[in-house]
Formats: C-alpha cells, structure tokens, sequence
C-alpha cells in the first residue's frame, strides 16, 4: 500500500530494496528473541515519501553504505549525541515484545533487568539514516527531547549506538497512544476533549517557549500515562528555531499539515498550533476536516479551499476555538498558550499540571480493559489504511540538515 493507502507502485528494485531490509530486519528481531507477525512489512510510510521526493541519486544502496564508511566514521558520525556500546545489551535488558512499526525501525518493548522497570526502544539501523539523509534530524531528535522535562512531554530516558544501530529509550507506557482510543470510540465529547487540549496546549506552549517546533502533533503521538493523561512523544521531526526564526521544510503528517508547511514556507511555531485545531476536530468529530490526500500539492489544494465551518453539534465555545486554531493566515491564528488559556471553552479548567491530572481520565481507563483493544493496537503490525507520512521536496533537504537553524 502506498502512503495514500492505495496500492503503490514501486518499481523491481524498490521492492528489492525493501525486502532487503525487512529479511534483515527479521534476522536481527529473530536474533533478539522477538517474533515478527508474518504480516508486517518493515518499510515504512516515511520511507516511501522519501524515495519519491528526497533522496538524491547518488545515495548509496544498502549494500554499500556498509562497505563504503569505515567502522570508526560509521561510529564516529553519531556521535556525541549516540555514545558508543558494544552490544544491545541482552545481559541487561530483556525483550518483552514488539511494540509498533515506526518510520525507520521497530519500538520493541524491554525490560531492564537490574531496574525492574519497563521501556520502549526504538531500533533504528544506521544505514537507514544515512540513505535517506536524515543524520542531523536523528540527532536533534535526541537532542530536543533531552532538553525538555515536562509533566506532558515524554521523557528521553537513554540513547546510544552499536555497530549499526541507533538505540532510543523512553518510559514505556502501557496505555498506549490517543490514536487506539479514537478508532475505539469513535468520537470523544467535549469534556474528554477540554482535558486533552489543556494538556497538549500546555506542552505546546512550553516546547515552544524554549524555541522548539514538533512538526509532528497527531494522535499516534500521544501517549498515554496510567492514569490515561497525556505525554507528547516522538520529536523525530522537531527543531529548535529561534523567535523570529523560520522553517521551509515540507514535512509531518498530512491530514495534520498546516497550509503554510503544505505549501514549503516560511512557516514557524503556529504551524503545531493548526495540527492541534486538527487533531481536536478530528477528536469530537471522528474524522479530519479534509481527509488526506496522496501529495501535498493536493493536500494544500483541498486545505485552501475548505471552509472549515464547524459543525453545528460543537458548543459555541468549541467551535470559536477551532476558528481561530484553524485560521489559514498563521499570523492571525491563535498560536501561544496565554491565548488558548484564555478562550471561553476553557472557563474553570486550571492550566496546572498537578490539578489536570488530579482525576484519572475514567474513559481512557474504562476504554483500556476493553477485550478489542489488544487488537486496535497492535496496528503497527499490519498496513494502515491513512498515510502516517513525511515528505519532503528536494530543496528543503538542507534544512533538515541544518537544524539550529536556516531556511
Ligand atoms: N514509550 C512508548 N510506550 C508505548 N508505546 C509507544 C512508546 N513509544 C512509541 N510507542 C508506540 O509506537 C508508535 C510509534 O512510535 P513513534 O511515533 O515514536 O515512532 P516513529 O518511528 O516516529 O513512527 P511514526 O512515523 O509512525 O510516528 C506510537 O504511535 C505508539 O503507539
């Protein structure tokens, strides 16, 4: 399936080249102890995007990114910010299971033997990285989620490298993700919602007054704790970008794109604020305001010429925060936490993060003993019917490799 979920059509030595690395990938789960469900194909969404818009043709295949760097560089490269160990680490961990099929590698989940506690890895082969020039990116991945300490941002617990993988370790969290909870329930309510968008906005809020953009808010990356409030994950896309600072790089999630993301820039914080209008929408609706689309350019097409008028099920409060989270001139849109704070839809909702997690979040934890849960979950394993995807033009690749900064 392509990243618009129908079928794709890669050509003879794509399908090489993808099969090369899910036999490999395969060989290494087997060889740790993780059975892999026959069904799961190991080329990612991303992965597809990739190859259509943004690898040069000079890149190297597979089979030569191991021969061509040298052991020391291929080491060196990583670092500082993936020091070096020898080995996975089988006398230290134990592998639980497989968690989900991420963009460039598996998230299994372990366990560390002298900690007792359990964590989610995320395995990514360096090879990958490298073939798709993403380097700094997998850098300020680590970097960004080192930096922050949140109550709603999911901490980076370790990171490190062997041979010829990058090793991501966070808390593990056995709720899951907001994204399995929709596809239960269909639609949230408004109360379920308030909570939420406090919590995401607060998160948002924070990222942002330390410079940095996530570029990738959707509820697969919203995880959830015990007491099913919300932890903000996966900053494979993030950057740090200055007040004043803007990006042009094409890249998220398309249904959760902003138009001026879709459109290659400039674009700058607001743009997470418009993926957060989105998400919400899709939350109390059960769907996105325009489904998405195959490219960006059609993608952007679409966007422009919704009218985002909202339905006449959502409170008058609801639907205004929504306006003004979905306004297609970023300048105008509602994009700081003292304006989301401010919004009548949240009248006596405290923005503190002890008094949101007071109670438990009954619906998360009532939907979570449900016997059909298991199943939505492990969606990781089977192809998506919605592009989960990147996708980036060739001009904008020197952004992503320029992180601190830059058009
Ligand atoms: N710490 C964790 N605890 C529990 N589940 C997790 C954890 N980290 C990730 N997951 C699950 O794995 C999925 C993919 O993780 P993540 O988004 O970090 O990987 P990714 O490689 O960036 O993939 P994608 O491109 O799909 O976002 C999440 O949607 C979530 O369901």
């Amino acid at each position: 399936m392509g990243a618009d979920g129908s079928k794709s059509s890669k050509n003879p030595a794509q399908h090489k080249e993808e099969s090369h690395y899910s036999s490999g990938w395969r060989g290494f789960l087997s060889s740790l102890g993780v059975s892999v469900p026959s069904g799961l194909h190991i080329g990612s969404r991303r992965m597809i995007q990739h190859k259509r818009t943004s690898v040069p043709e000079c890149v190297p295949g597979p089979e030569k990114l191991h021969t061509e760097w040298s052991l020391p560089n291929f080491i060196n490269m990583f670092l500082p910010e993936f020091p070096h160990r020898n080995v996975p680490g089988h006398e230290h961990f134990q592998i639980l299971g497989y968690v989900a099929k991420g963009s460039f590698g598996p998230i299994l989940k372990v366990k560390d033997k002298s900690k007792q506690k359990t964590y989610a890895v995320k395995v990514i082969p360096k090879s990958e990285i490298l073939r798709l020039g993403v380097l700094d990116q997998s850098k300020e991945e680590v970097i960004v989620q080192r930096q922050v300490c949140h109550p709603f941002v999911h901490d980076l617990q370790d990171c490190w490298q062997t041979q010829h993988h990058l090793y991501i370790m966070c808390e593990y969290c056995s709720t899951g993700d907001l994204y399995t909870y929709w596809e239960m329930i269909g639609q949230f309510g408004e109360d379920a919602v308030k909570v939420f968008a406090a919590e995401l906005g607060s998160a948002l809020g924070f990222l942002h007054d330390f410079g940095i953009i996530h570029r990738d808010i959707k509820m697969e990356n919203v995880l959830l704790s015990d007491q099913g409030h919300l932890r903000l994950a996966d900053f494979g896309l993030s950057r740090r970008l200055e007040c004043g600072g803007r990006a042009f790089t094409i890249c998220g999630t398309i249904q959760y794109m902003a138009p001026e993301v879709l459109s290659g820039g400039p674009y700058s914080h607001a743009a997470d604020w418009w993926s957060l209008g989105i998400l919400l929408y899709a939350m109390a609706t059960g769907k996105f305001p325009v489904p998405p689309e195959s490219d960006h350019c059609c993608m952007l097409r679409k966007v422009r010429c919704f009218p985002y008028e909202m339905p006449r099920s959502f409170s008058p409060p609801f639907a205004l925060l929504l306006t003004e989270l979905l306004c297609k001139t970023p300048t105008r849109r509602l994009r700081t936490l003292e304006r989301l704070k401010r919004q009548t839809f949240f009248r006596g909702t405290p923005f503190d993060s002890q008094l949101l997690q007071k109670s438990p979040m009954d619906l998360i934890l009532e939907l979570k003993k449900r016997p059909d849960r298991p199943a939505k979950a492990c969606r990781g394993v089977t192809l998506e019917p919605f592009p989960i995807s990147i996708s980036r033009d060739s001009s904008s690749n020197s952004t992503l490799r320029n992180p601190s900064g830059g058009p």
